[in-house]
């Protein structure tokens, strides 16, 4: 009976096609697009236009990070939460492939958007559970992380979680322009908003925290909002942006905020605690929001880690945790808040004075021509990367 070795040789076949197809869409780089560029586009959308750029696109932006997903240290790739997190990956770039060389029928365009809807539901738990394969990395490796293999988990889950919010753009724009609900957009644009007025998106994200905060410490900090435009825009300042990304960087910084200020200030003395003040600047270049509280701050010296994966002032949340301590998280809320503001050629800065407050401003570029998608390109120079460190 030829059952097994045919069995294994269509595995080791398909697994030679993957391989092949990695390589082909790997060779090409993704192509960055412009908050402008999505909204043209999406003031005049062509679903077969959309169809034919995202069969090529999506593809070349999986494979460039599954190359590198291949190139982490075993001690973290052979983890049963990353190789969860693989196989996501290998199945959503094998289903985009089935786009490959079809007619964009009518039936075929609706198929496909289904599909990119499985895709980005697969991909949901895509940071919780990477953030659990560091932990069962940690656990194997009895707890010690050498320096080096820190810097490349770094360099590597900025890199993936950058590309996970453009390909969540991409398949966003795509399923909200063309899905089952195209009319209900107001004047939104797919997920874009031309129209973004930031301070009800920072009232918004300051009511979330309060409430989390409220129901933890049983008080919370108040919110004062001014606005400075150096232009001769109007005010409230308004600008083409993603207002759910604004909003996941604005909430957990005001979460940070509340709880620097809570704890910083005993909770039983009578004196009221002093509030957020909020400043949004709007210039030629730039969109600032700046969040400055007196939650006695953190030492220079130690600023820079709160951008780092691998640490928290949290104790690691167990499941409970998550649900049950409303402002803890995995420590991840800062670094990948800063991946959405760089996302679209913006930033997050921490500038904190111990003993005093820390300030957290959001950079965001003012012209839509100019907010162009930031991604990350495998290449020589990234995989040396990964070799110098393994
Ligand atoms: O679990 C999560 O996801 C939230 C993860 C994150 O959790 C944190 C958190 F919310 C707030 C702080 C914090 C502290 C503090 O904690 N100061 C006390 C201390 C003094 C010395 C040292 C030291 O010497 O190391 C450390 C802390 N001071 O300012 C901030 C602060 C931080 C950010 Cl990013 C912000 O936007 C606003 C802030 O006021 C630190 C966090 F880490």
């Amino acid at each position: 009976m030829r059952i097994f070795p045919v069995r294994l040789s269509a595995a080791s076949s398909s697994m030679a096609s993957l391989a092949k197809m990695l390589d082909f869409y790997s060779s090409f780089n993704p192509s960055p697009l412009s908050i402008k560029q999505f909204m043209d586009f999406g003031q005049n959308a062509c679903e077969k236009k959309s169809f034919i750029f995202l069969r090529k696109e999506l593809p070349v932006r999986l494979a460039n990070i599954m190359k590198e997903i291949a190139l982490l240290p075993d001690n973290l790739l052979h983890t049963r939460s990353v190789s969860e997190v693989s196989s996501w990956y290998v199945k959503s770039f094998e289903d985009v492939l089935e786009y490959e060389k079809v007619e964009p029928t009518h039936e075929n365009l609706q198929k496909f958007v289904r599909d990119l809807d499985l895709i980005r539901n697969r991909h949901n738990d895509v940071v919780q559970t990477m953030a659990q394969g560091v932990i069962e990395m940690k656990e194997n490796e009895g707890g010690n992380v050498e320096a080096p293999t820190e810097s490349s988990i770094q360099y590597f889950l900025d890199r993936l979680y950058m590309s996970r919010i453009s390909i969540r753009m991409l398949i966003n724009q795509h399923t909200l322009l063309f899905g089952s609900s195209p009319h209900s957009q107001g004047r939104h644009i797919g997920c874009l908003d031309p129209a973004c007025d930031i301070s009800d998106v920072v009232r918004d994200a300051y009511e979330n925290a309060r409430f989390l905060c409220d129901q933890y410490y049983l008080t919370s900090p108040a919110l004062e909002i001014q606005q400075h435009s150096s232009t001769d825009e109007a005010i409230p300042i308004r600008t083409v942006y993603v207002p759910s990304h604004l909003y996941y960087m604005l909430f957990e910084l005001f979460k940070n905020s509340m709880r620097a200020v809570v704890e910083h200030h005993n909770q039983d003395s009578s004196d009221s605690l002093p509030p957020l003040k909020v400043h949004i600047c709007r210039g030629k270049e730039d969109i600032c929001v700046k969040i400055s509280d007196q939650g006695g701050g953190i030492p220079r010296s130690q600023s820079d880690q709160l951008f780092k994966y691998m640490y928290s002032t949290a104790p690691q949340p167990s499941k409970s945790d998550l649900h049950t301590v409303p402002l803890a998280g995995y420590g991840y809320g800062l670094p990948i808040s800063r991946l959405y503001a760089r996302y679209f050629h913006g930033d997050i800065v921490l500038l904190s004075c111990e003993g005093f407050g820390t300030d957290a401003i959001i950079y965001l570029k003012a012209l839509s021509d100019e907010a162009n998608e930031l991604l990350p390109i495998f290449n020589k120079t990234s995989s040396k990367f990964y070799r110098a460190t393994v």
